[in-house]
């Protein structure tokens, strides 16, 4: 048996969880918020016992030992000794990995050369890499990518329309996230099915704060909605999605602002929270839908993008087997799915407004007739990254 934790470190926040594997079994779950502000939050649930607490954790270093002495405090390990590898998410691998990696010199310094196309993410993601190096030293460590299940992407869908150089010489291409996600739940769909995955064309939607939509054949990610970065695709909790590039420069000329300030509205003040003008939480938008026209709006944008989606990539496929929804949004919203799926009728999409009455657990939402398939995964990120790190280390 391995203890494996495993870590996706933001900006400001460490999500963990200390995984038994080959079990699968969480022995740890939980996040440590506000890293670098006062009155940090410290969460952690162990066998239903729930704890939090909050104090000032000045920077990810601090936060790795407050994590590691509360594991050992509240006795699921002894010591720091019982761990036995640590497994992080990295949003951004470039054209370098294809699988994870199990971390050294080379590799840290390989995601620090790409650290320029995820400026959101691969610092944070860093940062706890270096946390854990130093206090566990000697714990083997691998790193798992958003970016590695899409390097199957063909040239076709990869390259943009502009001039070569801007790719050979700059890396200028689309990417992908969300991988990890999307490999989790094609696998278990097709586990689901009773089809090997070789065989089956699907569509996953995974739609939590950030979506994306990735067209799945024999296994592999052949398209996917995000870009360069993941501002691309589908309209997002405060991300804006495809827009016309031209904008950009248009706002800056209205606006004032540096080209970084327009991308900074485009990440974090768009989306959902503008188009709804008050909350980029769907469950916000979703209670006021019915006496509110900007919160009714933006959740018909929001369907309708992925809709969208939906159409392209059964074309790119010339057909599709199975449609699936995840994450948080993904699993548990029933009006977002059917504002989704209403008028996919013509591609054989058939769908059971009773069985779409479900939240967080898998379960196929189609009538047993229907030619494709509609299922509801809940997506575990963690246990892949933990199924990799007990792979490769
Ligand atoms: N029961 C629910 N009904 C509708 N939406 C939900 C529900 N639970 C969570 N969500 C939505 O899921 C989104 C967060 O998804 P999540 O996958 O946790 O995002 P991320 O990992 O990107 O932070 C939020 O918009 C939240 O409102
Ligand atoms: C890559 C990405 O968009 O991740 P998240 O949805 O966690 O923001
Ligand atoms: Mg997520």
């Amino acid at each position: 048996m391995k203890n494996v934790l495993a870590i996706n470190a933001g900006s400001s926040s460490l999500k963990f969880q200390l995984i038994q594997m080959p079990e699968e079994k969480v022995s740890a779950i939980g996040v440590i918020e506000r890293i670098g502000l006062d009155n940090s939050i410290f969460k952690m649930e162990v066998n239903g016992n729930k704890e939090k607490s909050i104090s000032d954790i000045p920077n990810h270093g601090v936060a790795v030992q407050l994590l590691l002495k509360a594991l050992t405090d509240s006795g699921v390990i002894k010591s720091f000794q019982e761990i036995d590898a640590v497994g992080h998410r990295v949003v951004h691998g470039g054209e370098y990995f294809s699988d994870s990696v199990l971390i050294t010199d080379e590799v840290i310094q390989t995601i620090e050369n790409v650290s320029e196309l995820a400026p959101l993410h691969n610092p944070a993601n860093l940062t706890g890499i270096r946390a854990f190096q130093e206090i566990l030293p000697d714990v083997p460590m691998v790193a798992v990518f958003d970016t590695a299940f899409h390097q199957s992407m063909p040239k076709s869908s990869y390259l943009y329309s502009l001039p070569k150089n801007y790719y050979t010489e700059y890396g200028i291409r689309k990417y992908g996230f969300h991988g990890t996600s999307h490999k989790f739940v094609s696998e278990r769909a097709a586990e689901l099915i009773g089809t090997p995955i070789e065989d089956l064309r699907l569509i996953t939607c995974h739609i939590g704060n950030g979506a994306s939509v990735t067209a799945v054949e024999g296994g592999k990610s052949i398209d996917t909605s995000m870009g360069f970065t993941p501002l691309a695709g589908v309209t997002m909790g405060t991300r804006s999605g495809d827009i016309d590039p031209a904008l950009i420069p248009y706002i800056m000329d209205k606006t004032g602002k540096t080209a970084d300030e327009v991308v900074h509205v485009l990440n974090k003040e768009s989306g959902m929270l503008a188009l709804s003008g008050f909350s980029s939480d769907l469950r916000d938008i979703e209670e006021r839908a019915a006496s509110d026209e900007r919160a009714e709006l933006a959740l018909t944008v929001f369907a309708e993008r992925i809709h969208q989606f939906i159409g392209s990539y059964a074309a790119k496929m010339s057909g599709v087997d199975a449609i699936i929804f995840t994450a948080g949004v993904g699993e548990n919203s029933d009006v977002v799915r059917e504002k989704i799926l209403t008028g996919l009728e013509f591609m054989g999409v058939y769908w059971d407004p009773k069985l779409n009455n479900v939240r967080g657990k898998e379960q196929f939402i189609n009538y047993p007739h229907s030619p494709v398939k509609v299922i509801v995964i809940p997506t575990n990120e963690e246990v892949m990254i933990a199924r990799d790190t007990v792979r490769l280390s």
